[in-house]
């Protein structure tokens, strides 16, 4: 029976090695995708810039008394807490763990105490039976924030942006991750490389996605659907809506609901 309950719920991590390649975009998207699918959803902030935080809308996150930094100090000190501490609900019908800048001072002090790996997981092994999916928008780094999510988690979603050669920082998060597999977390995936914020009128955006497709397509899902870019993706944070409020009939909402159908076909 408790096996049960462990398989019901899915836990995702978002995670790249480099900064502004769309993820926290994919994060709400997905979730709010999800949600729609009628999923009960949780994201977690897990990043002291609060990026997840402020595009759900709470623009000052540094404002918020309590926060995922909260969450985790009161693991390590053993101090008890409900299940409902800090969870903020979004207008489209998404849970948020917030995280601020409060969660930087978390990366040093974990480094410090017992299981420092494993803090985020006792959390997430808590809050299992009380979702249909858990997702997690990591800090575009491989500290201990991170590795305390991939260590939470049953798969990693890696958004790659189709502008840049990726492959040197892709190589580096895909070893980690094995390392993580090894060490911490014997069920962790990689779910997918998500290629984000493709403009198919330039051949270098279709020259990245055709290197990616040919130096991974073959041990790594690719979401088929890869996300184009489009200033209606860039303007929803400033919103605090997802795409699908905010351009419902756009190609953005729609490449983002086909990835949430890839993501709801690898339920297990
Ligand atoms: N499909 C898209 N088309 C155009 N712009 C996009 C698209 N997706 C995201 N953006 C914009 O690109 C920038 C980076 O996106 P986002 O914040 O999602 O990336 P990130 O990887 O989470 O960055 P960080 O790691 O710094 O938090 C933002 O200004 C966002 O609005």
């Amino acid at each position: 029976m408790e096996e049960k309950v462990m398989k019901d719920c899915k836990v995702l991590a978002l995670c790249s090695q480099k900064g502004g390649v769309g993820k926290t975009t994919s994060c709400v998207n997905l979730a709010v995708g999800l949600a729609k699918a009628g999923k009960k959803v949780l994201v977690i902030d897990n990043d002291p810039q609060g990026s997840m935080t402020a595009s759900l809308g709470y623009h000052n996150p540094d404002e918020l008394p309590i926060t995922l930094a909260t969450i985790l100090t009161k693991i390590v000190e053993d101090e008890p807490f409900e299940n409902t501490l800090g969870i903020l609900h979004h207008q489209e019908g998404i849970d948020l763990i917030p995280a601020n800048i409060e969660l930087s001072g978390m990366e040093v002090s974990l480094v410090n105490i017992m299981s420092r790996e494993l803090v985020l997981k006792q959390y997430i092994e808590r809050m299992r039976g009380e979702y249909d999916y858990i997702l997690i928008d990591c800090m575009p780094s491989l500290g201990m924030l991170t590795i305390n999510a991939l260590a939470s988690v049953d798969a990693v979603i890696i958004p790659v942006q189709a502008a840049y050669l990726p492959v040197k920082g892709l190589e580096q998060l895909i070893r980690t991750i094995g390392k993580v597999r090894r060490q911490l977390n014997k069920q962790l995936k990689i779910g997918g490389i998500l290629i984000t914020m493709v403009d198919n009128r330039t051949n270098y955006a279709r020259d990245i996605s055709d290197l990616i497709f040919d130096t991974y397509g073959n041990q790594i899902k690719i979401f088929p659907q890869s996300i184009p870019f489009s200033v209606r993706a860039a303007e929803i944070s400033a919103e605090g809506i997802s795409i699908f409020e905010h351009d419902p009939k756009g190609k953005v909402a729609a490449a983002y609901w086909q990835m949430t159908q890839e993501v709801l076909l690898d339920e297990r």
